[in-house]
């Protein structure tokens, strides 16, 4: 298929596909060669009228009656998240957090491979980590261009993420997984995705805070 444009496609929409993806997998590994929208929508957990108009900005799928294809729509699925060719990352900052993000074992069924794993500190440097021997950060730019690695995820702390995300992106690399509590400033052709666990919980402190309230009256 042709790729689509990134505009073409709304954020909230490209948010949601992963998990359409990861469904459609679930539902291949249960030996399910069809499927209905209502069947989809709710393993995704999301509407089925929101799962429709999603996949109506990639194309016209499914046969009215008979549901979708599992497997031909997570091949169209994988395409349009550019999934088609492997990913290759690296993880920056290997302390406590790039620890467990290397030996995160989920990478190459979702399309990545971790190629490369940096970091600054000499203890740290040298020593292997999830097979992988822990290059140091001097050695950036030489690492990301002969391991040909195209995405960097982010775990140094927050007071030198700014540093690290404008070497990153001077060695050529356009996708950074940031998950220092740092707003990174880069060039606009740059796309960052931030991970927060902490603004997430507080999210749910608020759900938490809201529930309590109502309670009260
Ligand atoms: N987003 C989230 O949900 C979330 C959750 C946990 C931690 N964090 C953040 O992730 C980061 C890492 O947390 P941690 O607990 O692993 O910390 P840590 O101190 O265990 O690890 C940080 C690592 O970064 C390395 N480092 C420092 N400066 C560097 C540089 N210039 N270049 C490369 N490596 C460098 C250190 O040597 C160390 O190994 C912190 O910023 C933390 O706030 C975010």
């Amino acid at each position: 298929m042709a790729e689509l444009s990134e505009n073409a496609v709304p954020a909230a929409t490209v948010g949601r596909l992963p998990y359409y993806l990861r469904a459609l997998r679930d539902l291949a590994d249960e030996g399910v060669a069809l499927t209905s929208s209502s069947e989809l929508a709710e393993r995704s957990g999301v509407g089925s009228a929101q799962l429709r108009k999603d996949l109506s900005f990639l194309g016209s799928f499914g046969t009215r009656g008979v549901g979708y294809d599992v497997q031909s729509l997570a091949d169209y699925i994988k395409a349009a998240l550019g999934l088609e060719s492997e990913h290759r990352l690296a993880i920056v900052g290997i302390g406590n957090l790039g620890h467990a993000l290397a030996n995160y074992s989920g990478y190459t069924q979702r399309g990545f491979q971790v190629a490369a794993l940096l970091d600054a500190s000499p203890e740290v440097v040298g020593t292997e980590v999830a097979g992988l021997r822990v290059d140091d950060i001097g050695d950036l730019s030489a690492v990301i261009a002969e391991r040909r690695v195209s995405m960097v995820v982010l775990a140094t702390p927050g007071g030198v993420a700014q540093g690290v995300a404008e070497e990153v992106v001077a060695a050529g690399v356009r996708e950074i997984l940031n998950f220092a509590p740092t707003a990174l400033q880069v060039p606009d052709d740059v796309v960052v995705r931030s991970v927060d666990v902490g603004g997430e919980l507080q999210i749910l402190a608020f759900h938490a805070a809201a529930r309590a309230a109502v309670a009260e009256d």
